[in-house]
């Protein structure tokens, strides 16, 4: 049952794709950092649910309910959600699951409120589900099987409507051959070695344990602090704010570069790399600090630059220049 799904861009800061969940559309987050699928749900307060579709159990004629189950689920950028489970069908595209674990949110953050998604579709793997007392399968774990091969891809162009490809390769949405990384699952993300990387021409090196993950669901570039004040230093005016690093807007850029495994480098242009208007004249970075820790986050922003591709066969991940 392979497909494709659109993904729109929404204010810059994710993609949605319309999902049927027991026939009722919703906008959704495709999310390859978490491994929950969860909707809005008519339960939430009516502030909550202010500016979104909204899934009602009770109109689905498919729709079982998981007596018991509960779910919580706190985001990196300190982000969550909670509630309830059940299971519905789900298409994506034109690939249907039946009997997907639909987590419906009666608990939402307050930037989910203010956010243009009616819900996440979690595509990591299940490992890292929330589900209590028995954790639930993503969609694609679920879809795997029906698929021609055990992958998808990311294709975010930037301002641009981009796709999901389910099962199958789509060779006119990148160029040249794809170069892929073995992935360890272990922690539950798409997750590499990504211990050496490029300002402009300048390489420098990172230490053995540095990992990068790709995550859709991130809107930003995010990478540990050795890289972030390494690339900031070459760019004149600069400043590390309260709010991240931000710079003229006048500012010429280098780029930045990334070994994804040990393949060749991936490259996102200075261009890229200016997010958005910060204030006046000051921009704002697409590079930006995770803060502690040693997993860089690939986020949005290299899909802007890359196909992405989720391969479970190995598992693996590639990408091939957009
Ligand atoms: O939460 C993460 N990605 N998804 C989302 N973020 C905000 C809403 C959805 C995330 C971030 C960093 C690491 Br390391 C692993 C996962």
């Amino acid at each position: 049952q392979d497909s494709s799904a659109t993904a729109v861009p929404y204010q810059g800061a994710e993609y949605l794709v319309s999902t049927t969940v027991g026939g009722q559309k919703l906008n959704l987050d495709f999310d390859t950092g978490s491994a929950d699928l969860w909707v809005f749900s008519s339960s939430l307060s009516t502030a909550s649910k202010q500016g979104h579709n909204v899934y009602t159990a009770s109109k689905s004629s498919t729709y079982k309910s998981l007596s018991g189950y509960t779910w919580s689920i706190q985001y990196a950028d300190g982000s969550g959600a909670s509630g309830t489970v059940g299971t519905d069908t789900v298409t994506i595209g034109g690939t249907t699951v039946k009997n997907q674990a639909v987590e419906l949110a009666t608990k939402v953050s307050s930037s989910f409120v203010s956010d243009g998604s009616d819900g996440l579709v979690g595509l990591s793997f299940s490992n890292i589900n929330t589900v209590q007392p028995v954790q639930q399968k993503t969609f694609f774990d679920n879809a795997k099987s029906s698929l021609a091969s055990p992958l998808f891809a990311a294709y975010l162009p930037l301002n641009a409507n981009g796709a999901y490809d389910f099962g199958y390769l789509d060779t006119t949405k990148y160029s040249g051959t794809p170069v892929y990384a073995a992935v360890s699952s272990a922690g539950g993300f798409w997750e590499f070695p990504s211990t050496s990387y490029k300002v402009g021409s300048t390489v420098h090196s990172t230490s053995s344990s540095v990992t990068g993950i790709a995550d859709t669901g991130t809107t930003l570039i995010l990478m540990t602090d050795a890289v972030v004040s390494a690339y900031y230093a070459q760019v004149s005016g600069a400043k590390n704010t309260a709010d991240g690093y931000t710079f003229p807007c006048s500012a010429t850029l280098p780029s930045l570069s990334f070994r994804i495994g040990s393949t060749s480098y991936a490259t996102i242009p200075g261009k890229l790399l200016n997010f958005q208007v910060y204030s006046g004249s000051t921009c704002y970075g697409s590079l930006q600090s995770v803060g502690g820790g040693s997993q860089h986050i690939y986020g949005d922003v290299f899909f802007n630059a890359y196909y992405g591709i989720f391969d479970a066969s190995q598992p693996r991940f590639g990408f091939a220049a957009i």
